[in-house]
């Protein structure tokens, strides 16, 4: 029963969540509505995301980031942050919280840089963005798998994960599905690599600093090794781990639905940082692979505040906004 081995963070059963018709559906929506609410982070079991699936998209992952430094060069991420696709190399990105200011994002920089090394894919159909890939003869194959795993997360994304979350909100089942048609999400394959444990314990490396996502919300994939935490939604500044559990995905809610619903769902704090030290460890902290994926509203959608989410009691906090203009303000501030 995997639920027994998960942390504080609820767990939500698509099992039986089916077209999203039944008695059943309508309860599992108010389950994640809940767990939307109150935590902004959930495990999600019986999604009907094949495990298999999951597991060679780690394999692909591996073998990318594994091709010497001079191929994955050939897809470098462009410079501006808001087109995120292809390579980005250790230390490129930092993620931020709400800095926009470049001499403070430059020293957040220069402290404690996020080891990682990161790739990433958008929609081949994106309207926006294009795709950046290294040339398919050195990797055959990566390419591909990684689109197929691109659609069956837009799948699990548009049939149940979307209507669960109109249905809890109290909406019609596809009131999401309009301003989420063009599937303009990333998919993101993340690359920790293994460092002496003393550089993590002494804070010269990060692994992931504490951030909030920027858009609808976000599915993360990570392999067996740990160090995912999430900030307490009773203790702010106490962040609780958020292991991982075969066969769950974890959720959570980004900042573009927290202001869209009015604040009413929570973006919620989180980083990864290396597990803690264990008796026998030869004194290195082990890699790690996680592969998060972005949904994102389309970017010439104008949102307004989510019917339901305001009244007399609970005035509109935010002016209606663009979708797109909200995500490339955010993004350009991590690159
Ligand atoms: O690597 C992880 O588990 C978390 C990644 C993450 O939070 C992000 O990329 O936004
Ligand atoms: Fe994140």
């Amino acid at each position: 029963m995997p639920g027994a081995l998960l942390s504080a963070l609820p767990t939500i059963d698509f099992a039986n969540f089916g077209d999203g018709t039944s008695e059943e559906a309508r309860e599992i929506g108010q389950k994640f509505f809940a767990a939307c609410r109150d935590v902004g982070f959930a495990y999600l079991i019986n999604t009907g995301i094949p495990q298999d699936n999951v597991d060679e998209m780690f394999v692909w992952s591996a073998k990318f980031f594994r091709l010497p430094m001079q191929t994955k060069m050939k897809a470098p991420h462009p410079p501006e942050g808001s087109k995120h696709r292809g390579y980005s190399g250790i230390g490129v990105e930092q993620v931020s919280q709400m800095v926009f200011d470049p001499t403070e994002l430059a020293a957040i920089r220069a402290k404690s840089p996020d080891f990682k090394e990161s790739f990433d894919i958008g929609s081949p159909t994106s309207p926006s963005v294009e795709n950046i890939w290294i040339p398919d003869e050195d990797l055959p194959g990566f390419k591909a798998y990684c689109m197929q795993f691109f659609e069956i997360c837009k799948a699990f994304e548009m049939n149940k994960l979307l209507p669960a979350l109109a249905i809890g909100l109290g909406l019609e089942r596809d009131f999401f599905a309009e301003y989420h048609s063009l599937g303009d999400n990333q998919l993101r394959l993340l690359h920790y690599p293994e460092a002496e444990a003393e550089v993590f314990e002494s804070g010269k490396k990060g692994r992931i600093g504490a951030h909030t996502d920027f858009s609808t919300g976000t599915l993360l994939f990570q392999d067996d090794c740990g160090g995912l935490e999430v900030e307490s939604p009773h203790q702010p500044g106490v962040f609780i781990p958020a292991p991982p559990v075969p066969g769950a995905i974890v959720f959570n809610i980004g900042d573009f639905l927290m202001r869209w619903s009015n604040d009413t769902l929570k973006s919620t704090l989180h980083r990864v940082r290396a597990p803690p030290r264990k008796e026998g460890d030869s004194g290195m902290t082990r890699e790690r692979f996680s592969i998060p994926y972005f949904m994102s509203a389309n970017k010439e959608m104008i949102i307004d505040c989510l019917p339901g989410c305001y009244g007399p009691d609970k005035p509109k906090k935010y002016e209606p906004i663009n979708a797109g203009e909200y995500v490339n303000m955010r993004l350009n501030a991590t690159y």
